[in-house]
């Protein structure tokens, strides 16, 4: 604060105010200078201890956070808004700023205050933005979800807007230094982008402003955020990516598309423009091949519930279920891998063998998982150092991690033979760089500070010098003691003292008679006088001004040492980032492989066979969620499970031509009662897909997949009011979507489309709809409907078959078994259902006498009067005494009681009985 100098400081009441249009203070013309530079941002200004904003920064984040508003000075003759934050705790505040979607710009104090003051008595320090802190560039372990990965989005497009036009993405988690690129159009953005789930995204100013990308974007607009387009700039694109990992050429990093390249290097150039000075240690670029993943839109994702259930909780999705994983990185895989399915069946079949391993040896999955229990992240402590924001803490973690690391190989080097994915995790935990390790060891202290600068992160003992100026410092009277004696043994003067004052800094004392002796010595210490008092004299010697200087030099010597200690070990775990990264993806690999075991094997989860047919076969299978809510609300109801298979009918693959089956998958037709079960049956069936193509195993007795390469689903009804759309518009954008998109590959699930609108009108488009997927997009389908019409489809298309839900009916209740079997459901029990529900027992009955009438007229008899009759209330109201009469009089079951009693006749027997009766009444709630 020392340098807020008398330039900052508000004028005080005893000075005249400033004239109107004063001019601003120094300290007030940097900041308005710097803000100026930063509009988009809240301004972090650094004084002192403090970060500061003024004037709406001040009212915004004081209202954001709420912290007090107060003012400082003035400009133009107004107060100055001003509120602060204290740096030690800056991380919290900005947490919350960010999650409120600002953008915050951290200006540091950039030259020491000795040094401003240099420059006159009134000078401000130098300050500068060091780093624009957004959703998508966050670094700080308290700013980040452990278990998320925290994605930045470069959207690049090539060529002017339009259906043809070329789209990329590159994408990087900059607290892991993930950096990964691929190609997406105008169809499937929104199903890329739902796969990245990022936090920013950002793009050229021209596509924000295209009505079409904003359409694909939907709610991912906004978090996107429009650049100037010379980010992007194709030209120059290659040059740029390659600087920045300073290569001369590409070439060896494969082969990147012009789009892709566009959107790196926009990637790279943000990052640029937010971390300043610092240089990320992002990894080499990955190219997603197209079509390696299994595309999943946004609708499709939120309805199967996949990382976040419709309400957007984590508990109760499909990867809550799933994640046993023991470290932060393995969740993030995990969560990586849900997100992005796979299309490769060599992929697949690798993870798979790495589950298949751990499932079938308890003993290693057990050990393993012991040893990966709270593994540090890695990946995150090397994003942090080569930032230039990691701290101790995160050297520690290095130490404990490779130190882990050499345990998890050990255990794996004995396990004898390992599948793919496994071996090669063991050779990255081999290849840790035993280097850094050896360098950890010995210069790390137990405990470690939070900052470097706090000190104490360099253990004793490992380097001399900083020992002694840690001795110095701390324990200057130990030396200062062994100095003396050994002075005192030197020159046999049992009295000779060393003391310390202001004036003289350390001298030796002795008795005044015995000063002499110590003057003019021919040997050993030379005592130079200094001050001889009535009953002493005083000495200094070479030593003891040496020690002087530099016990007042140790305290800042010992800091520098470990200041150097601390960016030698840092610097060293940078330059093995590479190594490092790759062990910290072995890690979360081998976490993800045995908490994928664990789950199979406490679950009963069964490994699928994945192949590139159409097959679509699955035994006993269960939806993991659903079952595992049934199992945790206690009820003795157990999970009913069921086989699907939708493959291609028997021999089809023979026939050939329109109208055959030819090589197609089958659609299922499942009608049932309401609650029957039909939502689950079509999720779980679609969740099994997911789960066998993420290389897990599968909630199911046996299981065939042919590789699905699209999934949609179209479950259950919502409103988009933000889009402003109804519900029955968001549920037909989202059935074109699949009428428009699904090949044969693809795995669709529509449940009960066309229940938004009139009844006609939804069976014809369920019934047109269900034709379309047969005829022209030819892909396995699921399709739940309470349109008994539609059945008939059955008879006239080859691979369409009925499927429904059985129910009991018992005494007139209807008991819902769950059983999936093949067939017709006879009716809806939707009235049944209505009852459980707690309808009012007068509509039920009222419902009931409408369907007798309905069915009646449908079958073609006679209709009843019903539907001809009054509505409910009227018709209820109309027996009795339509006629206004004044409301019934209440009646008091009390008053007839005890105008009965006849106190003169009763015996004192009977008047208690009568008493009792009174009060029973009244408690009854009678009255
Ligand atoms: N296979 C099953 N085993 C046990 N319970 C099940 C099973 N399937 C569904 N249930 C239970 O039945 C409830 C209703 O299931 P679901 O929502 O799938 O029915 P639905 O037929 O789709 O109903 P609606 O037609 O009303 O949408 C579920 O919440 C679950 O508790």
């Amino acid at each position: 604060m020392s340098e807020l100098l008398d330039a900052d400081l508000p004028d005080g009441p005893s000075k005249p105010a400033p004239p109107a249009a004063a001019a601003p203070t120094p300290m007030m013309a940097q900041y308005i200078e710097i803000k100026a530079a930063n509009p988009d941002c809240l301004l972090f200004y650094r004084m002192g201890d403090f970060y500061e904003l003024f004037f709406e920064d001040a009212a915004v984040a004081a209202q954001a956070l709420g912290i007090q508003l107060t003012k400082r000075g003035k400009h133009l003759g107004e107060d100055i808004p001003m509120a602060g934050v204290p740096v030690a705790n800056a991380d919290d505040y900005l947490r919350r700023l960010i999650s409120l979607g600002h953008r915050v710009a951290v200006c540091e104090q950039i030259e020491d205050p000795a040094e401003a003051k240099k420059r006159g008595a009134k000078s401000v320090v130098k300050r500068d933005v060091v780093r624009l802190v957004t959703p998508g560039t966050i670094t700080e372990e308290a700013l980040l979800e452990p278990g998320r990965v925290n994605a930045l989005v470069a959207l690049a497009r090539l060529g002017p807007a339009g259906p043809a036009a070329e789209f990329a993405l590159a994408w990087t988690d900059l607290s892991t230094g993930s950096f990964e690129t691929g190609s997406s159009d105008l169809a499937r953005l929104g199903a890329d982008l739902a796969r990245l789930d990022p936090s920013e995204i950002v793009m050229a100013d021209p596509v924000f402003a295209d009505p079409e990308v904003a359409a694909a974007l939907g709610r991912f607009r906004a978090i996107a955020r429009p650049e100037p387009a010379s980010l992007f700039d194709g030209a120059t694109a290659g040059e740029r990516v390659a600087r920045f990992f300073g290569v001369a050429t590409l070439d060896g990093f494969g082969d990147f598309p012009r789009a892709e390249l566009s959107a790196a290097a926009a990637l790279l150039a943000y990052l640029g423009k937010t971390q300043l000075a610092a240089r990320p240690a992002l990894s080499r670029p990955r190219r997603h091949e197209p079509g390696a993943v299994m595309l999943i839109d946004a609708a499709t994702r939120a309805s199967l519930e996949l990382t976040r259930t419709t309400s957007g909780r984590t508990a109760g999705s499909l990867l809550s279920v799933i994640d046993r994983t023991l470290t932060g990185a393995g969740a993030r895989l995990l969560a990586a891998r849900l997100a992005a399915p796979l299309t490769d069946t060599a992929a697949i079949a690798e993870r798979q063998g790495a589950v298949a391993r751990l499932h079938g040896d308890g003993g290693l999955r057990t050990a393993l998982r012991a040893g990966l229990k709270s593994f540090p992240d890695i990946e995150r402590a090397v994003g942090r150092l080569a930032l230039g924001r990691g701290g101790p803490r995160d050297l520690g973690c290095l130490r404990e991690a490779l130190s882990r690391g050499r345990l998890l190989a050990d255990i794996l080097g004995k396990a004898g033979d390992l599948p793919a994915e496994t071996a090669e995790g063991l050779a990255a935990l081999l290849a840790l760089p035993e280097t850094l390790a050896a360098e950890l060891d010995r210069l790390l202290a137990d405990d470690l500070p939070l900052l470097a600068r706090e000190g104490g992160l360099v253990a004793a003992g490992a380097i001399p010098q900083l020992d002694e100026a840690r001795a110095l410092a701390d324990d200057t009277r130990r030396v200062i003691a062994a100095l003396q004696a050994r002075y005192a043994q030197e020159t046999g003067l049992r009295s000779l003292k060393i003391r310390h004052n202001n004036v003289l800094g350390y001298f030796v004392e002795v008795p005044e008679a015995q000063g002499p002796g110590l003057m003019g010595r021919e040997d050993g210490t030379r005592f130079t006088h200094r001050q001889t008092l009535a009953s002493a004299m005083r000495f200094s010697t070479l030593e003891l001004s040496e020690l002087e200087t530099r016990i007042a030099g140790a305290g800042a010597e010992a800091l520098r040492l470990e200041l150097d200690a601390f960016a030698h070990l840092s610097a060293l775990a940078v330059a093995q980032a590479e190594p490092l990264k790759a062990g910290a993806a072995a890690v979360a690999a081998l976490d993800v492989a045995a908490g994928l075991a664990e789950l199979a094997s406490a679950e009963d989860w069964s490994r699928p066979s994945v192949d590139d047919s159409l097959a679509f076969r699955i035994e006993g299978g269960r939806h993991p969620v659903v079952e595992a809510a049934l199992r945790a609300s206690g009820s003795s109801q157990r999970f009913v499970s069921n086989d699907c298979d939708l493959s291609p009918p028997a021999g089809a693959s023979r026939a050939k031509g329109r109208g055959a089956a030819g090589d197609a998958g089958a659609i299922w037709l499942l009608t049932g009662p309401n609650m029957g079960g039909k939502s689950t049956f079509l999720r779980q069936n679609a969740l099994i897909a997911v789960l066998a193509q993420i290389g897990a195993f599968v909630p199911a007795k046996h299981a065939h997949i042919g590789v699905v390469d699209r999934l949609f689903s179209r479950v259950g009804a919502s409103d988009d009011l933000a889009e402003g759309r109804s519900t029955f518009m968001v549920e037909m954008v989202e059935t074109a979507a699949i009428l428009n998109q699904a090949g044969p590959r693809a795995l669709v699930i529509l449940d009960e489309i066309g229940r938004g609108t009139a009844t006609y009108d939804g069976l014809s488009i369920a019934f047109a709809s269900a034709e379309h997927l047969h005829e022209a997009n030819r892909c396995r389908a699921l399709f739940a409907t309470h349109f008994h019409e539609m059945t008939v489809l059955a008879t006239r298309m080859k691979r369409v078959r009925n499927a429904t839900m059985r129910v009991k009916e018992w005494e007139g209740e209807v008991i819902f078994l769950h059983e999936v079997v093949p067939g017709v459901a006879d009716r809806s029990y939707g009235i049944q259902v209505a009852r459980l529900a707690g309808l009012p027992a007068v509509v039920v009955e009222r419902a009931r006498t409408i369907l007798n009438d309905l069915e009646r007229s449908e079958r073609g008899e006679k209709r009843g009067v019903a539907l001809d009759e009054l509505p409910l209330f009227s018709a209820l109201a109309a027996a009795p005494a339509p006629t206004p009469a004044p409301p019934p009089a209440r009646t008091d079951p009390l008053r007839p009681a005890i105008d009965a009693l006849d106190p003169d006749t009763m015996t004192p027997r009977e008047a208690l009985e009568a008493l009792y009766r009174l009060k029973g009444l009244a408690r009854d709630g009678v009255i």
